[in-house]
């Protein structure tokens, strides 16, 4: 384990019922560094950041959060640390965008403790980066898919965590939305020393923003690696099962890939 490491993953595997879903998973979230997982429908992405937030359990000691065992962690010791960011949000109170931006700062009030002067300024300040401060007042029953997506990035970044955890972050947004977004978060999470971990369907995103790419394919580790060692042929047509032309990007020389 690489002494910087903030989550830790050894071997780790992982069943519903019967179902086995995931087979020996090692990995590590190194601070500043976003670390992408990619792999086609059901291969398991969701279930291994549901298993490394928490929100699913294993009694199993094969995850780490700062070296310490997250089975014997308290939900709100794990929420100081880090923030999720799930893939869909379904049936929500009709909150205002800005209450749900403050439950970000919830990990760091006791309890009853109101938000401070410095809590509501970290509030606007996440809110201001995803382009949301304007829909402060509105409920989040009344925005689009795209807006509740930046709300729910804005709250994450509220809590100011040291690992970020976010599952398909840009599936509702805009290409213009999809790039902005992902480089202010990339950028904030590189500041502050913030360690990322991401699931991505598209390859592009994944392969400009990402430090490091592990591939899943029906629950195992296929591939890992610095993007030009991932994002190649054989490896695309091993995980999805069709050839990609593969090109690099002309901004940063990341490899661009097209379906042929
Ligand atoms: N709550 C659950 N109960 C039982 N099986 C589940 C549950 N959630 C997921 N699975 C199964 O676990 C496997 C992995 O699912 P998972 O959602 O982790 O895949 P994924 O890679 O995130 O897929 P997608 O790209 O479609 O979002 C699938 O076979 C799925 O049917």
């Amino acid at each position: 384990m690489d002494n910087r490491t903030l989550i830790s993953v050894d071997r780790l595997s992982f069943s519903f019922y019967n179902q086995k879903v995931l087979y020996d998973i090692c990995l590590d979230i190194l601070p500043g560094q976003l670390l992408s997982i990619m792999g086609p429908n059901g291969s398991g992405k969701t279930t291994l950041l549901r298993l490394i937030s928490r929100i699913l359990s294993t009694t199993k000691k094969t995850i780490y959060i700062e070296g310490k065992d997250i089975t014997e962690l308290r939900q709100k010791e794990i929420a100081k640390v880090l923030a999720y960011v799930p893939q869909h949000i379904y049936d929500t109170f009709d909150f205002s965008v800005m209450d749900v931006v403050l439950m970000g700062r919830w990990p760091h009030l006791s309890r009853l403790q109101a938000e401070s002067h410095k809590d509501r300024e970290i509030v606007l300040s996440a809110m201001e980066s995803l382009g949301v401060l304007e829909l402060a007042e509105k409920s989040i029953r009344e925005i689009s898919g795209g807006e509740l997506q930046r709300v729910i990035i804005a709250r994450a970044l509220a809590q100011e965590p040291d690992v970020l955890v976010l599952d398909e972050p840009t599936s509702h947004l805009d290409p213009g939305f999809s790039h902005q977004v992902m480089r202010i978060v990339r950028n904030v999470c590189r500041e502050r020393g913030v360690g990322m971990i991401a699931t991505f369907h598209d390859i592009n995103t994944a392969s400009f923003f990402s430090d490091r790419i592990v591939c899943l394919k029906s629950g195992r580790l296929v591939a890992d690696g610095i993007p030009e060692e991932v994002i190649v042929p054989q490896i695309l047509r091993e995980l999805y099962g069709v050839d990609f032309a593969v090109m690099p990007h002309p901004e940063n020389r990341r490899p661009f890939v097209m379906p042929l």
